[in-house]
């Protein structure tokens, strides 16, 4: 017999190995804990540990995590990639980002980071598609893929929201996007929904010549979103929507498996991630939802706006950069920037984050003074005046749709 105690979870002089997974946190230690102290608890209580020292006989494996470096508040640990299930999302969040979360030694703690191991990223399927959604479903890579989500958003008749989907297409908008509360009420029921409008979806494509497609949320129980995404392909949409960190990553990881027998992209919307990631010092960053987003396969991710817009946002270029970097040969996600766009914005945002975007806007289009169809066609000529190298007033001075959104919107942020 032996014994572990939380010292054990501590090794400065420790190299990690190519399969250990490494995360950064930020931790605050507690009143009259030092930084060494509260370091070791979050190795040990991610990993193997707890408070009381163990006994183990020659029989226990030892999964057991090290803390390596500290560097003011910022820890980095090593756990082996023994310690993770494969393919199994909930129980690595279970790990590095459970108990540790509301341990009394700290008085807060972050994750901000991880450095995926191949050991750990082979058990995860990554997107299907991921950007190659702009090439593959929409023919079209030489610009952001343009998206609206009908306002009010919820409350609108079946029949209103798929004529709003309607003009929107045909002022040359892409997706239609159901909004994240938006599933299955009476008000507007799911199948009703899908079917209205992809009727009037073909209309759109028939008329433009270009093909459109549909963000249907599917979020529900897990099986309720299987059937949900079933009838979405079998009626001929390309797409489902899914509000993944309200559904939960297990749900996220069953649909993804039911996507690729039914070839269907996924777009994620991230309502709630604000719960774990506002807060500063305190919870999960944004980077690391994006990353366990990657390696559980959706293809479209919400990661806001770089700073314009109505809502917070943390570092959306590093992690777009991020989900486009090498991962072992997963594919890349395809940002999503949205809340509180409107046309003006979009040449500070794609100088931002390039081009190879999904660009969204709810308000911006619908609350457009000549309705719907002028707003989408004032995104569209404001993603054209970019990608022609025309500055924007300039190009809104024969676009007249464009020209009406500047003047009721300026370049400004709205909050
Ligand atoms: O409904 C909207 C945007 O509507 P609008 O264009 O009217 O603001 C989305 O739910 C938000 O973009 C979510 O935020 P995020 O993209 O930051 O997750
Ligand atoms: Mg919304």
């Amino acid at each position: 017999m032996s014994g572990i105690t939380y010292e054990d979870f501590l090794d400065l002089s420790y190299t990690p190995t190519e399969t250990d997974l490494v995360c950064t946190f930020r931790i605050a230690p507690a009143e009259g804990m030092s930084m060494e102290a509260a370091a070791s608890r979050v190795a040990s209580e991610s990993s193997n540990g707890t408070w009381a020292a163990l006994h183990i006989d020659d029989t226990f494996t030892d999964m057991g995590a090290t803390t390596f470096s500290i560097d003011g508040d910022t820890i980095r640990v090593a756990y082996p990639a023994g310690l993770f299930e494969a393919g199994n999302m909930p129980q690595v969040l279970s790990c590095i980002a459970g108990n540790i979360m509301g341990m009394k030694a700290v008085d807060t703690i972050r994750l901000e980071d991880c450095e995926w191991p191949e050991a750990i990223v082979e058990g995860y399927p990554g997107p299907q598609f991921g950007s190659g959604v702009r090439q593959e479903i929409f023919g079209v890579d030489d610009r952001p893929i343009l998206a609206t989500v009908p306002k009010p958003k919820v409350g609108l008749s079946t029949e209103r929201h798929a004529e709003i989907g309607y003009e929107a297409w045909v002022g040359g908008l892409d997706l239609l996007k159901d909004d994240e509360n938006l599933t299955d009420q009476s008000f507007n029921p799911y199948s009703d929904r899908l079917t209205e409008s992809l009727a009037m979806r073909d209309e759109a494509q028939d008329e433009t010549g270009e093909k459109k497609s549909y963000l249907i949320n599917i979020t529900a129980e897990t099986n309720e979103m299987l059937e949900r995404a079933d009838e979405a392909a079998s009626q001929g949409n390309e797409y489902v929507m899914v509000d993944v960190v309200t559904a939960g990553w297990g749900a996220v990881q069953t649909v993804r498996e039911r996507c690729e027998d039914l070839g269907l992209a996924i777009h994620a919307h991230r309502a709630m991630h604000a719960a774990f990631d506002r807060v500063p010092d305190h919870g999960v960053s944004m980077r690391f939802i994006a990353q366990i987003s990657r390696l559980c396969g959706v293809d479209q991710l919400h990661t806001g706006t770089v700073g314009l817009g109505k809502l917070a946002n943390e570092d959306t270029v590093g992690i777009n950069e991020w989900m486009r970097s090498d991962l072992y040969g997963l594919k890349d996600v395809l940002p999503t920037a949205s809340g509180g766009l409107h046309p003006g914005l979009v040449p500070q945002l794609m100088d931002a984050a390039g081009g190879n975007l999904c660009i969204q806007a709810g308000g911006g289009i619908h609350g457009h003074p000549d309705g719907t169809r002028a707003g989408a066609m004032a995104l569209r000529q404001s993603v054209d005046s970019v990608t022609e190298g025309v500055p924007i007033e300039e190009y809104a001075a024969d676009h007249p749709e464009l020209a009406t959104a500047l003047e009721k919107w300026g370049t400004e942020t709205p909050r």
